[in-house]
């Protein structure tokens, strides 16, 4: 047998045990800490080592009789103990207490936090929109925030997803929330959030994105007065980062730019009550303790933040709008290659210089549902009526595109390189019709008349033939 507790530690001690704040490590700032005080490790899907208090790891096993410093071990499983090595993740976590010692879980009121599938609506092939949500009045955390627009597929089939915004005014306090049901993909539009799970920490602020992953205990606590968001609660496969085919080793979002947090605990005894969704609702126990009392742990199981300035945009140099799957930052695969369970898309600024080319969204149908938030300034598709924190969806086939007035400027514009930086949008597209929720087709905040935008737009045919006007590139011209 061999015994642990009084060896050093083979792994640089990077965490900050119950002193969570410290200066950045060297790994983090090669990485680029986007959040500045906290430690990370970067490297998507790494093999992150990462303990609180020296020694807390063991050496060459997992498991051993007795786990250094009387923390217990335990296994966090993301994926199937026999999914393929490429696809597996999970953790292992050094803790003082073992998560199996807690009392019932009763159920609690699911608030406006729904999951799929939605039987109280129809699915709607309407192009929708919605305002932003308003702030809240009474006292709202971020659980107590969470609000369901829509969703697909099956909670308990895990597949599809659910598609909600946040909105809250204080952090939570004496609480943890933790998903059964699906890792959260957090898009922060309002407000930057602490989030404080067994991992360790992240800071998320507009124009970043943080990842929790299915099961891992968490708290938000917010780091300015007001929050609002997106979240994309994958119920699939967990996201990962899309295949480069011919695009070659480097591009789009690189694994290095995403940042898994340090090993952080809180040794805690007080009462801490932890609301688990499961199944589709809300279970909650009161515990004696934190559950954030994870001293130690190593995997590739780990929640993490991106930040989207990070990512490599790419788009043609020659003619012609790129179908947006070139945005795609994380995918969530289905069983069939190519088809996605999710795809986190995002519109970063880019340049446009694509000659004898209609630069902004072409007009378009979709097998594929889309369902589009807005971080910050407007979309290039879009002339008005979609704001930050607004939504909209555009469900399979529905005919979509530029708006009447987008399209007006674009196809006459004279094309001269332009830089579209005026703001960051992105895209939850989804492999089957996204069926809104009641309360979301009922809210105040969705426009009545969201059609209006194509409205009144010409007749094409018969048309002038475009003269050596404005409208064409200066590029040389094609024979066909
Ligand atoms: O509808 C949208 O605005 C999203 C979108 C953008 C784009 O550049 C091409 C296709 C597409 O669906
Ligand atoms: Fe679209």
């Amino acid at each position: 047998m061999v015994e642990h507790r009084n060896q050093p530690s083979p792994f640089p001690s990077s965490g900050t045990g119950a002193h969570p704040m410290s200066s950045p490590s060297t790994a983090a700032e090669q990485a680029g800490t986007p959040a500045a005080g906290l430690d990370y490790s970067p490297g998507f899907g790494n093999e992150h080592v990462s303990e609180a208090v020296p020694g807390a790891l063991p050496v060459g096993r997992n498991s051993p009789q007795r786990a250094p410093l009387g923390l217990y071990a335990e296994q966090l499983s993301g994926t199937a103990f026999t999914e393929p090595r490429h696809a597996n993740r999970r953790s292992w976590l050094y803790r003082i207490r073992p998560s199996a010692a807690h009392p019932r879980f009763r159920r609690t009121d699911n608030g406006a936090l729904l999951s799929a599938p939605f039987t109280d609506s129809e699915p709607d092939p309407n192009r929708l929109r919605w305002d932003p949500l308003p702030l809240p009045e009474r006292d709202t955390d971020f659980v107590t925030g969470l609000y369901t627009v829509g969703g697909n597929g099956d909670v308990l089939r895990r597949c599809g997803i659910g598609i909600h915004l946040y909105r809250a005014n204080r952090s939570m306090v004496d609480r943890v929330f933790v998903d059964s049901d699906g890792e959260l993909l957090i898009v922060p539009e309002l407000g930057g959030l602490l989030v404080r799970t067994e991992l360790g920490l992240l800071e998320a602020r507009p124009g970043q994105v943080a990842l929790v992953p299915r099961g891992v205990r968490f708290r938000v606590e917010l780091l300015d007065g007001a929050a609002r968001g997106y979240v994309c609660e994958n119920y699939g496969q967990p996201f990962r980062l899309p295949d480069l085919g011919p695009i070659g080793a480097n591009g789009l979002a690189n694994p290095r730019d995403f940042l898994a947090p340090v090993a952080a605990f809180e040794d805690v005894e007080e009462p801490v009550e932890v609301v688990n969704k499961f199944g589709g609702n809300l279970w909650a126990a009161q515990y004696d303790h934190s559950p954030l009392d994870v001293v130690a742990w190593h995997g590739n199981y780990a929640p993490y933040v991106y930040d989207l300035s990070r990512f490599n945009v790419l788009g043609s140099i020659s003619f012609d709008h790129p179908d947006p799957s070139i945005f795609t930052v994380l995918t969530s695969p289905s069983s069939t290659p190519g088809l996605a369970n999710a795809d986190f898309v995002v519109f970063a600024p880019r340049w446009l210089v694509g000659e004898d080319t209609f630069r902004p969204a072409y007009f378009h149908r979709n097998v594929m549902s889309e369902f589009m938030g807005l971080i910050d300034g407007a979309y290039d598709a879009k002339a008005s009526g979609f704001a930050p924190g607004g939504a909209s969806l555009h469900n399979m086939m529905s005919a979509h595109g530029p708006d009447r007035d987008t399209y007006a400027k674009a196809s006459s514009a004279e094309l001269l390189p332009e830089k579209v930086d005026g703001g960051t949008a992105f895209m939850f597209e989804t492999r089957w019709p996204v069926v809104v929720t009641a309360q979301a087709m009922a809210a105040d905040h969705r426009q009545q008349d969201y059609d209006a935008v194509w409205r009144d737009i010409g007749r094409g045919f018969p048309g002038t033939a475009p003269a050596d006007g404005p409208v064409r590139s200066a590029g040389p011209e094609r024979t066909r």
